[in-house]
């Protein structure tokens, strides 16, 4: 076995860890970054996740725009819209590849790395296999999709995100399973696209972390849209019926039937430590599978960190790419930084309209015993929602009655993923809301709803 000695190794070419070999590399250590398909250079998001989903979802809110689109058009537009997203990721994929692979501190290596002692990683490339030893190693292999115990779940028309993603033929009806970020996000690109949906949530209430004026919306508004969403519905077993498949579901009335003609199971994801060998460097993991780490991202072996969706933080892009700037602080900087430092974290569900947030709801602001003002605005009350002919929606915004700070935003409605990050920004000031209702923003956008909005805090 051919041995090479590194100063950093990186398993898995995710957000965090390919942000951080480049880095690294430059404070002149000798780095390598192990990724075990050619197919993911750039890891989840580039290739299986918020890139090709969000390629989808523009073009599928494109065509439901569109009136007299017959069944045929319909796959068209859906075949090129894939074809499109293929492009996009392939063109990505290569030059997040190049970044690293043509800078002369970093090693590319192909293939699947393991542990075999604390220092020491055995990479298995197409190849032949690589002793890799380092003094540093950073685990970033990210998440897998949970696949619930059901009979018939590895049947043909079942898909996880990752498979639908190549699935050429518009399904007619397709069923989901969990009505999560995957869940709506694939219910919305689909609808748009002219697919039957219904998404079987086992929980009872729906999108329950989110404000319940809004959550109502949402599921109002996509209703409309023809999705149906079954709650405190259980998939007991999926039977292949030539080319469609017969869901058996265990339902609060009781057992009933559900025809699709494809599957997507979107139930949550897991870490991806399967074959890592983590006893063998005695790297722990929680109860739920994730690697152990402190709030600086150290594993239970010191001179092992571990970043993005493997150490069990929010499975957002951002958030591996912030692992990062933890890193870079602790390694090479003041040491301040922590994961604890994380305030008001905004999130976007690329639905169509868009749901975006940040900070507490109503809910969880009278939970933690705040008295709250709030206020409330239709996205009809935009003229620019009326130009872009998108208005449906709610905005909502909580202030502390006592403080005068803002200490939510919830926006359901065009063009809320940018939005929101006005919003993020502002309360990382600590102003009272009173600044941000006054500040002066471009007319026609859609920003300019946050003044309309915070004006009716009473
Ligand atoms: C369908 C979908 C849509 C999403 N949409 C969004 C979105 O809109 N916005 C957002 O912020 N987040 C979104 N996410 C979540 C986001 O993609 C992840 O949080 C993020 O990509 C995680 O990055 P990471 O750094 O943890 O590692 P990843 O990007 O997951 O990279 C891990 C890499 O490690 C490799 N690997 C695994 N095991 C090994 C091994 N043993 N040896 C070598 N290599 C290995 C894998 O092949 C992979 O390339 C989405 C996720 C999915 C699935
Ligand atoms: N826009 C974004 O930022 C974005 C988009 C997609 C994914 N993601 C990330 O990916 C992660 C994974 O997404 P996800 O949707 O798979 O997980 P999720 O945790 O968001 O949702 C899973 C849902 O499935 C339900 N469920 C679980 N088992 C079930 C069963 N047997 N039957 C029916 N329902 C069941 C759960 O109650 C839950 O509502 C998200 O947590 C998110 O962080 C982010």
């Amino acid at each position: 076995m051919i041995k090479e000695t590194f100063d950093a190794l990186i398993i898995g070419f995710g957000k965090g860890g390919k942000t951080l070999a480049p880095f690294l590399a430059e404070q002149g250590l000798k780095v390598a970054v192990v990724e075990k398909s050619p197919l993911m250079y750039g890891g989840t998001c580039i290739n299986i996740g918020c890139i090709p989903t969000k390629a989808l979802a523009y073009q599928s809110h494109i065509v439901s725009q569109e009136e007299g689109n017959g069944p045929e058009s319909r796959q068209a537009k859906y075949a090129r819209a894939l074809q499109e997203k293929d492009e996009l990721v392939t063109l990505l994929r290569g030059k997040n590849f190049n970044n690293l692979n043509s800078h002369p501190g970093i090693t590319v290596l192909t293939g699947t790395a393991s542990f075999q002692s604390p220092h020491e990683v055995r990479v298995e490339t197409e190849a032949g296999s690589i002793l890799a030893e380092a003094e540093r190693i950073f685990i970033n292999t990210g998440a897998k999709p949970v696949l619930p115990d059901i009979p018939g779940i590895d049947g043909a028309h079942v898909y996880t995100s990752t498979e639908m993603l190549d699935l050429a033929k518009l399904p007619s009806r397709l069923a989901i399973i969990g009505g999560g970020y995957i869940g709506l996000e694939f219910a919305s690109i689909y609808a748009g696209f002219g697919s039957e949906v219904t998404v079987l949530e086992n929980g009872g209430v729906f999108m329950p972390r989110e404000d319940r004026e809004i959550a109502e919306e949402v599921k109002k508004v996509l209703e409309a849209k023809g999705i149906r969403f079954r709650l405190q519905t259980k998939v007991s077993r999926i039977a292949e019926q030539g080319e469609s498949v017969q869901l058996l579901l265990s339902t609060p009335d009781g057992e009933d039937t559900l025809q699709a003609d494809a599957v997507l199971v979107a139930t949550g994801r897991q870490a991806n430590t399967d074959g890592l060998n983590l006893e063998a460097a005695g790297v722990e993991v929680t109860e739920r599978g994730f690697v152990r780490v402190d709030e600086t991202l150290q594993t239970t072996v010191p001179h092992i960190w571990a970043i993005g969706d493997v150490n069990g933080g929010p499975q957002f892009t951002y958030i591996s790419l912030d692992d990062y700037r933890i890193l870079k602080n602790q390694l090479f900087g003041d040491r301040t930084r922590t994961t604890g430092d994380r305030r008001f974290v905004p999130y976007s569900v690329f639905i169509d309209p868009p749901l975006a947030q940040v900070g507490y709801t109503e809910q969880e602001a009278l939970k933690r015993g705040h008295t709250v003002k709030t206020a409330k605005l239709p996205v009809t009350a935009s003229t620019r929602a009326r130009q872009l002919k998108q208005t449906e929606g709610l905005l909502k915004a909580v202030v502390d009655a006592e403080t005068d700070r803002l200490l939510g935003f919830t926006m359901f409605g065009a063009e809320s993923s940018e939005v929101v990050n006005i919003v993020s920004v502002f309360m990382q000031s600590g102003q009272p809301y009173s600044v941000l209702r006054d500040t002066i923003f471009t007319h026609p956008s859609m920003a300019e709803t946050i003044n309309d909005l915070l004006g009716a805090i009473q």
